[in-house]
């Protein structure tokens, strides 16, 4: 090394000592341990670029040359000196973060052109790269240990796929370790605070480690959400930004995207991307599933489906009149649109599930207030009241999106049927009392827990997260208004049906499926 010039005789009063130290790769290092004169050095400070910036800068980029530098040691040091070597070399062609450096651009001669200046400055400054960790024009290469591509950032695989093999945390540094990892993703994971806080409080000083369900739970959120960490889009700054905010009393949310190729991408945390419903309930979005936005609001809508299918079936089977197919069919209809709603929270699912609530109940009107006529007649007057009526409350919430409006009209629908069943009970047949009043008192306990999920979220949600996963899924109420509301609205038609055939002198019967599902029974209407 003195002949080749790299070192000289020194007669300085300081010395350190030098090691040769073998690498991964097999060959030499040459080393100088600066242990003691580190210790009396003042540290320079420098301050580093922000991640979130340096990641940043690649938005608009689709080629991507990752380059690895021999060695780089104290970081302030190191990235004084990168910057002063690449200073020519502009963000927008090569972000510089330590001993990483990326150099990308929108064409690949563009970023060829930046490769070569890049290269310049380095051998200029005299520096080394490893070849063996470099990447050169790729669609997507890992930088900074999240994965940058023409498409947006996530997660490096690699460095998630550890998560797959942890089942659980023995002790603080244990914690210390995983938080570290999984704060470092962060802005992948939809509530991170509110998901790791029980992890948080664990890694407390004053905390005795101790494993609990809540740990375990906040463990597995994390684990998951880390494994199916989604593609963040990455923003380019010629194009508007869109803020979307919320707060409640205990938390903040924010979500900065953008429109991209027709749609809005961004942070979007699932299969059918933001929410761009005017409602959304208080189940967490995407947390069962990726395909399913509120996955237990979804499959409750289940009750509203089979058995009016099978209720309609039955009553043409049975010849009875067409209105209370229309009836059956108008519930499942809801149903299918409810679920599609919860399934994907978008718009015109939105409309879907609410349009129909609408529709249906007009149906369910007609058929109670026609209760009392001869058979096989039709009243063109009621039709036509609610066909406007309908018609109405559909431009009217087509212009004005206003949920509440559609809340009050289904309000004001429902409020008829109540009104005509008290009187059918109280002053013309009152033996089906027990009906009528269990359809009134299941729909009314659906509606004040719907009022319940509305009112009382946050405090619901906050609960949630301290309770183990299966009691999460039993206090969704939105869940159980719609069991409660289809199973109240299911009676409510069978005991409009009672009262039609009742009427008619069809002699109708309740009836229990399997000792448990009640159904009417009539004799068969149809001729031969
Ligand atoms: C005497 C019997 C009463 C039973 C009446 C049954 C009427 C059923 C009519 C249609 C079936 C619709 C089933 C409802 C499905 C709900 C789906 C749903 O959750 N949709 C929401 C979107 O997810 C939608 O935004 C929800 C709107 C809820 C509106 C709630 C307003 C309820 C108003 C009830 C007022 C009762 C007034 C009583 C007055 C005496
Ligand atoms: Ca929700
Ligand atoms: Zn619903």
């Amino acid at each position: 090394m003195a002949a080749a010039g790299v070192i000289q005789t020194s007669d300085s009063p300081w010395v350190s000592p030098a090691v040769l130290v073998r690498k991964e790769d097999g060959s030499l290092q040459f080393c100088v341990d600066y242990r003691r004169l580190n210790a009396v050095t003042t540290k320079g400070s420098y301050l580093l670029l922000r991640l979130d910036d340096a990641i940043d800068s690649v938005s608009v980029s689709n080629w991507f040359c990752g380059l690895d530098l021999c060695s780089g040691y104290c970081p302030a040091t190191f990235e004084r000196l990168m910057e002063k070597i690449l200073h020519a070399v502009p963000a927008s062609a090569c972000v510089v973060y330590l001993d990483n450096i990326l150099v990308h651009a929108a064409s690949f001669a563009t970023t060829l052109t930046n490769l070569c200046l890049v290269f310049q400055q380095i051998a200029k400054a005299n520096l080394r790269l490893t070849l063996a960790k470099c990447s050169l024009f790729r669609h997507q290469t890992s930088f900074l240990g999240q994965v940058v591509s023409e498409k947006g950032v996530s997660t490096d695989p690699t460095k998630v796929e550890a998560v797959e093999q942890w089942s659980v945390l023995t002790s603080t540094a244990e914690v210390h370790s995983f938080q570290d990892l999984a704060s470092y993703y962060w802005h992948f994971i939809a509530g991170f605070v509110d998901i790791a806080r029980p992890l948080h409080k664990l890694s407390e000083k004053a905390q005795q480690f101790q494993w609990s369900p809540s740990s375990q739970d906040a463990f597995d959120q994390l684990c998951r959400a880390l494994i199916t960490a989604p593609v963040l889009a990455l923003p380019d700054p010629s194009k508007p930004f869109i803020l979307d905010t919320d707060a409640s009393n205990d938390s903040g949310g924010v979500v900065l995207s953008q429109m991209g190729d027709h749609v809005e991408r961004a942070v979007a945390q699932g299969y059918w991307g933001r929410p761009t419903s005017t409602l959304d309930w208080c189940e967490d979005n995407y947390v069962v599933s990726f395909y399913i936005a509120e996955f237990w609001n979804t499959v409750s809508n289940l009750i509203m489906i089979l058995p009016p299918i099978y209720g309609a079936i039955q009553t043409m089977k049975d010849g009875l009149e067409v209105r209370y197919v229309f009836a059956f069919l108008g519930l499942a209809a809801v149903g299918i649109g409810s679920w599609c709603f919860h399934m994907t929270l978008q718009y015109e699912m939105q409309l879907l599930d609410e349009l129909p609530m609408i529709y249906s109940c007009c149906v369910f009107v007609y058929c109670l207030y026609e209760c009392f006529r001869q058979e096989n007649t039709v009243h063109y007057f009621p039709i036509v009241v609610l066909l406007i009526f309908s018609v109405v409350v559909t431009v009217v919430y087509l212009q004005w999106k206003e949920p509440v409006f559609h809340q009050v009209m289904y309000g004001i629908l429902v409020g008829c049927l109540v009104l005509r069943s008290i009187f059918i009970v109280t002053w013309v047949y009152p033996w089906l009392r027990p009906l009528s009043y269990t359809s009134l008192s299941v729909f009314m306990i659906g509606f004040l827990l719907w009022n319940i999920d509305n009112h009382l979220c946050d405090t619901l949600r906050g609960t949630r997260k301290r309770l183990p996963p299966v009691v999460g899924a039993v206090t969704q109420l939105h869940a159980w208004w719609h069991i409660l509301t289809g199973l109240g609205s299911y009676l409510h038609i069978l005991f409009s049906l009672q009262t039609r055939s009742t009427y008619l002198k069809h002699r109708p019967k309740v009836k229990f499926l399997c000792g448990v599902w009640p159904v009417i029974r009539v004799e068969s209407q149809k001729t031969t």
